[in-house]
């Protein structure tokens, strides 16, 4: 059901999204689109407002201003034609306390016309283990596969998730991250929020960067990595705090005496005391002229590490601190 709202049919649609707490503005004018078939990926700190937005978009919360659409729909106005079309997993579960998981389960699917299979749903998220547990005993990460189950059994065209992972095992982990693949692969269109990078990495098509309540940064994943620095790859660096970081630059470009290399292109920042992140084009010989700065200041590292940017590095670079 599109609207002029979603021109591209997109199933979510975020425009200039207020949400005050106490005259406090915690979501100060978000946009961001979720589109059918791909997994979006709202990432950002602690308190940037990811909850708050998604419960926007769910109709747990109502907007004090801005546009809200799913599947061209007011989610509070519209809730009871949404019910049956959206997915929703809660940060903290939300299930009811006494029941068993199983039961639960089977009573949520009996809401919907055309269930996924439970025996199947269960066994890939692995809660036949716990199906006769009551909820209130179930470990976090239990619980996290349960409500997961239960946003998902009712074939839904949206899924909202949020921290779908936290609190789960490497394994469940990726039983999730494998069962979000497969919603996407059948067009569902999955909003998650994460503050974990790899998750946002190895998941999302799309990745909206949220900083206090606004989105500062969208993209794909490679568009996000190499809009600032093309080839571009970081070199983490724990030693001292107050080492000296326009030297350090300096020495990385291969400047000053007997410097080979004129140009200037690492940009050294200690976004937290002892910790300095350089971004540039790392080769053998710019890591060697880093080690011998150091050693010259007589400056023992305890940790050096040369990698490819990450999605904590582009936070780091738009907002100067990192993501968690
Ligand atoms: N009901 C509420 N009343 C008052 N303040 C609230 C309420 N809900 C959230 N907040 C505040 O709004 C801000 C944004 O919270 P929100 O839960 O949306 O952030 P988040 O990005 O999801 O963070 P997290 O990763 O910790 O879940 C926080 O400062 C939080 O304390």
């Amino acid at each position: 059901m599109p609207t002029s709202l979603a021109p591209h049919g997109a199933a979510v649609v975020v425009r200039g999204l207020v949400k005050r707490y106490g005259g406090t503005a915690v979501v100060d004018g978000l946009d961001l689109e979720a589109r059918a078939g791909a997994v979006t990926a709202v990432l950002g700190p602690n308190g940037a407002g990811k909850t708050t937005t998604v419960e926007c978009c769910e109709g747990l919360r109502t907007p004090d201003g801005g546009t809200v659409r799913v599947l061209g729909l007011d989610p509070v106005a519209d809730a009871r034609l949404l019910r049956p079309r959206v997915g929703v997993m809660l940060q903290d579960g939300g299930l009811p306390s006494g029941v068993r998981a199983g039961e639960m389960l089977r009573h949520v699917a009996a809401m919907y016309a055309a269930p996924r299979d439970l025996g199947e749903l269960a066994e890939r998220l692995g809660l036949d283990s716990f199906a006769r547990t009551t909820v209130r005993r179930l470990s976090g990460g239990q619980r996290q596969r349960l409500a997961l189950a239960a946003a998902v059994v009712g074939r839904p065209e949206v899924v909202f998730l949020d921290e779908p992972s936290a609190g789960m095992d490497p394994q469940s982990r990726l039983a999730v991250w494998a069962l979000v693949r497969e919603l996407r692969d059948e067009g569902v269109a999955v909003v998650l929020t994460t503050h974990l990078m790899d998750e946002a990495e190895d998941l999302a098509d799309v990745v909206h960067v949220v900083d206090h309540g606004r989105v500062i940064a969208s993209g794909t994943v490679p568009e996000l990595l190499t809009a600032e620095a093309a080839g571009a790859r970081t070199v983490r660096l724990d030693a001292p705090p107050g080492l000296d970081v326009a030297a350090l630059a300096a020495a990385l470009d291969g400047r000053g005496a007997g410097g080979d290399d004129p140009t200037e292109r690492w940009v050294v920042t200690e976004p937290e005391p002892g910790s300095y992140v350089a971004t540039g084009p790392a080769d053998a010989r710019a890591v060697a002229r880093l080690t011998a700065w150091l050693a010259d200041g007589d400056v023992l590292a305890s940790r050096l590490t040369v990698g490819r940017r990450t999605l904590e590095d582009v936070f780091l670079d738009l907002t100067g601190r990192h993501l968690r």
